[in-house]
């Protein structure tokens, strides 16, 4: 993938080659900038990739489409409408013609109870909290029935605590529906503890695919339990020496130019 800005054009990714199972829970993981989000964003239709194609369902896609929910950090809720509307919004797009009134309602009272939301229906996103709105988008996507479920960052704004209450959440959900998921998180834990796969990303420019991890833990999982299962850690390092390797790898290419730099003044100032 390359941007073109002002005729300079900047290399993001390259050869980015991953095939995800049905079913599977996906992780993007990497450094800031690398370009995750460029991934996400390429599944899901809202960039068109500069090679290559993506296939969901062997169909290639190239714009958005219900069959790929994206779910982003900052919850994208519509302010003027109560929480029950903003799923009807979603659920009367994808349902006209195909639900009744009542199946659609049915519908939207369903996804809402599977993320604990039946208690906010009337509630406006003004009255709800950061949690909970996170929790309504989250149902409007799996609403939309997708193939794909797509999370930028999901939980990347709550509190510790939400946080693991709302992954909790997506674990069981995920464990019911079997959804194809696929998370971007800067996360270590996160990503240890919902994934089947990790995908470590390089740092870019020409960022690709530096590691895949399997995460072979039984599920349900229970993170209380994990804290001291050694297969667990095992993964944990395992992530976090990749990302650190990679990053050691930045900090060293940076002090590379900085010597350079300061060689250039050198020449330069005595000349
Ligand atoms: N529309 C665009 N035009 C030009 N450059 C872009 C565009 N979108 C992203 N980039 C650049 O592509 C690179 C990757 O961005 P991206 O947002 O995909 O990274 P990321 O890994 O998701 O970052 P973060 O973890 O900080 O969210 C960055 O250098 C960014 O500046």
């Amino acid at each position: 993938m390359r941007f073109e800005r002002n005729g300079t054009v900047n290399p993001v990714l390259k050869d980015i080659n991953l095939e995800v199972n049905r079913g599977e829970y996906i992780s993007l993981i990497g450094h800031s900038g690398c370009g995750k989000s460029t991934v996400l964003n390429i599944i899901a239709g809202l960039l068109t990739a500069s090679e290559g194609v993506v296939i969901v369902d062997n169909k290639e896609v190239n714009a958005p489409g219900p069959d790929r929910a994206l779910v982003f950090q900052n919850h994208s809720l519509l302010p003027w409408l109560t929480v029950y509307q903003n799923v009807e919004l979603a659920v009367e797009k994808i349902f006209r013609g195909k639900k009744s009134k009542a199946e659609q309602r049915e519908w939207i009272l369903y996804n809402l109870d599977m993320v604990n939301m039946s208690h906010a229906l009337d509630r406006l996103p003004s009255e709800i909290s950061g949690g909970m709105k996170q929790r309504v988008g989250i149902a409007r996507a799996l609403a939309m029935e997708p193939k794909v479920l797509l999370l930028d960052e999901p939980f990347g704004a709550l509190d510790a605590l939400t946080r693991a209450h709302l992954q909790d959440e997506v674990m069981r959900i995920q464990g019911e529906l079997k959804n194809t998921v696929v998370m971007i998180t800067h996360d270590v834990d996160e990503a240890v503890l919902l994934s089947d796969r990790i995908v470590m990303m390089t740092n870019g420019p020409s960022a690709t695919i530096g590691q895949i991890l399997e995460i072979d833990l039984p599920r349900p999982r229970d993170r209380l339990a994990l804290a001291d299962n050694p297969t667990y850690n095992h993964y944990r390092h395992e992530v976090l020496s990749f990302l650190h390797e990679k990053q050691r790898k930045v900090e060293a290419i940076d002090k590379h130019r900085q010597v350079k730099a300061k060689l250039a003044s050198k020449v330069s100032a005595n000349a």
